[in-house]
């Protein structure tokens, strides 16, 4: 029996009604209303809108410096603590079913460059957001990229020197000593194999490194080393799990306080009024590059003909909030394996027996599949000019103009995974694996925006620039190829998969093949003709996916260039707000994204 699981989730559109935005002077709240915080009865010093990775570090540090300071965290998504969906490495492909309460499922407009299609982004939405649910791939950033951040974008402060020392502070490099990029006494811990990951380096194929503690064989998150471990002992460090912010409250044009709703969906048979929080010295949005432009312009700050559209009065007019939305483009391309393979393929379809297997080694030594994420090879590649050839013409200005002079900069990730990741599963019984390859600098960008001042949950007009330029299309091309060949000669393989390959024409020498063995390492390369080529253009405009790796939606820009925030953070044309998560890139990292900032 074929499992099939479809794209089509779609939130509920219950429409909220008008609120006024005006705080109260004092108190807590417009009205009354029984709700965790009210009990509290105090002014927040600081408020964070979202409570997923990059809130948590932030909100967890501040807290430790100093006790007294009065932090609240309100997260639309579900708590996690203790929680072996989250904790639980090899269970990661399970927030991605259809029925996920942990990521948000985001459809992109129909696209022309894919054929129509309309592309489904997720992103965490749980307490620790997407360091919560995500693959837990350790990679870190080229250091060109940000010293881009500092010199092409102007922001003094966020060049590689300057970010290196706080990228140590995060880590625990729990592989070799004394290693000069790498931390030592951070409280999130890396695990596995040796480093491709120096920064300045590629083309070093390694078994990839994972947010996952050794030995506990846990995940290592955010909440639970940043929140969750304080919050016993300090009781002025507030996180309120199913509550999403609707918009910023203003005093003149001072951030003051958030209005917020619950999430019936987190918390039933909460009221459905909305809620004033007030803050003493800072609203900080922190929802993530889906979240975060969202509330700026339902507060009225963004574009004001977008901000016109929908009745909202405009506070600053900053047409840069909702633009330069990036990714990194994913291709999965699966092959199948003998059933004597260890595959995460039960775990991910919870499949209770095989949890049931796995999970004493798990909490006896934290080892085996439910402490892994199955990505054990991989590789940042930056091609060769006999490469550069094979890529095509399409790439050439692309190459010139942004890499070429950059060493560290690769042009794809790319490695194995013990899995399959796709819509159309293999017959049951009949394990897979998958190649995976993402683009690190994909040339097209997108955007995201409101289509509703009041409903928190409308689905944006989004457009996910995926594969408007020729030159992303080349790369994938290229790298669906070197996936094939790098996956038919792994030991394990046993054919391809053919529902996850192009639709080959009739008697194509590259047609996918179920084999008992698999092909020598100097099988000759697959020779495509130009119809193969056709194929496999259409075969990556049905195919390619989101990395999950949304940025740059409020960049950290100069204003007249398209800017939401300086380099302090600060929102534009207003006093006591900022935004910090991953929508304040201004350019794109290559790198997974977790902990880029
Ligand atoms: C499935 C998946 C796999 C990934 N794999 C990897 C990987 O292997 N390695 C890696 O390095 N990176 C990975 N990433 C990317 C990485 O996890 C994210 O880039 C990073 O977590 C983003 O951090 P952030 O702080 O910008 O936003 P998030 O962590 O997404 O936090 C934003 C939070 O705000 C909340 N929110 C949104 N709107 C509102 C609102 N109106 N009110 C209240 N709360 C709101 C959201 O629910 C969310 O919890 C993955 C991401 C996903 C989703």
């Amino acid at each position: 029996m074929k499992r099939v699981w479809t794209r089509e989730r779609k939130f509920s559109m219950r429409s909220n009604r008008m609120v006024k935005t005006i705080a109260p002077t004092s108190g807590l709240y417009s009205r009354p209303a029984k709700t965790d915080i009210e009990k509290l009865n105090f002014e927040f010093d600081i408020i964070f809108a979202g409570g997923g990775t990059t809130a948590g570090v932030i909100a967890g540090r501040l807290a430790a410096a100093d006790p007294s300071l009065k932090i609240l965290i309100l997260e639309t998504g579900p708590g996690t603590q203790d929680d072996l969906a989250h904790t639980q490495p090899g269970r990661f492909l399970t927030h991605l079913r259809p029925d996920s309460t942990t990521v948000r499922f985001i459809d992109g407009n129909p696209s022309e460059h894919l054929n129509g299609r309309s592309l489904n982004v997720q992103c965490g939405q749980c307490v620790g957001g997407g360091s919560s649910v995500n693959f837990m791939m350790y990679t870190r950033a080229s250091a060109s990229d940000y010293n881009d951040w500092e010199k092409v974008h102007d922001n003094p402060g966020w060049g590689f020197e300057d970010l290196l020392p706080l990228s140590k502070k995060a880590e625990t490099y729990q592989i070799a000593a004394d290693r000069p990029t790498h931390g030592y006494s951070g409280p999130l811990k890396r695990t596995l194999v040796d480093d491709a990951n120096t920064m300045t380096e590629v083309n070093g194929y390694v078994r990839w490194p994972k947010w996952i503690d050794e030995r506990s064989g846990k995940r290592s998150d955010v909440p639970h080393h940043f929140i969750y471990n304080q919050q016993a002992s300090n009781k002025n460090l507030q996180l309120l799990a199913g509550c999403s912010v609707r918009r910023i409250v203003f005093e003149h044009n001072r951030a003051v306080g958030v209005e917020y709703l619950h999430n019936t969906r987190v918390r039933p048979g909460a009221d459905d009024v909305p809620h004033i929080a007030r803050s003493k010295r800072l609203v900080v949005v922190s929802a993530g590059a889906c979240g975060s432009p969202a509330i700026l312009e339902r507060s009225g700050i963004g574009a004001k003909d977008i901000l016109e559209k929908h009745g909202i009065q405009s506070l600053v007019d900053l047409p840069g909030v909702g633009e330069n939305y990036q990714d990194h483009t994913v291709l999965f391309v699966p092959f199948l394996t003998s059933n004597d393979s260890d595959s995460l393929d039960g775990i991910a379809g919870n499949d209770q027996d095989e949890i049931t297997k796995w999970t004493p080694l798990w909490l006896e030594e934290g080892k085996g599949l439910l402490a892994t994420n199955g990505i054990d090879g991989g590789v940042k590649f930056r091609p060769t000019p006999e490469e550069l050839k094979i890529i095509g013409p399409e790439f050439e200005k692309r190459w010139t103009s942004f890499y070429s002079n950059k060493p560290d900069k690769a042009i794809s990730w790319y490695g194995c995974l013990a899995a399959f990741v796709g819509t159309v599963y293999p017959e049951a019984g009949q394990k897979a694996y998958s190649m995976a390859a993402y683009l690190t600098y994909p040339a097209g960008v997108g955007s995201m925006h409101i289509t509703s001042a009041e409903d928190v949950n409308a689905p944006p007009d989004f457009d996910t620039g995926v594969f408007s330029c020729p030159e992303d299309v080349a790369v994938m091309k290229y790298l669906y190829k070197r996936c094939r060949e790098l996956g038919r000669r792994m030991a394990c393989y046993r054919g391809d998969y053919a529902a996850g390959h192009p639709a080959f024409p009739e008697g194509s020498a590259a047609a996918p093949q179920k084999r008992d063995r698999p092909f020598d390492i100097d099988e000759p390369d697959i020779a495509y003709s130009p119809e193969d080529e056709q194929a496999i253009e259409e075969y990556l405009k049905a195919t390619v996916a989101t990395a999950w790796h949304s940025i740059g939606t409020c960049a950290m820009k100069p204003r007249n260039k398209g800017g939401v925030v300086d380099a302090r953070l600060n929102v534009y044309g207003v006093e006591g707000l900022k935004v910090a998560d991953l929508s304040i890139c201004p350019g794109n990292v290559g790198t997974n994204t977790s902990l880029q900032l």
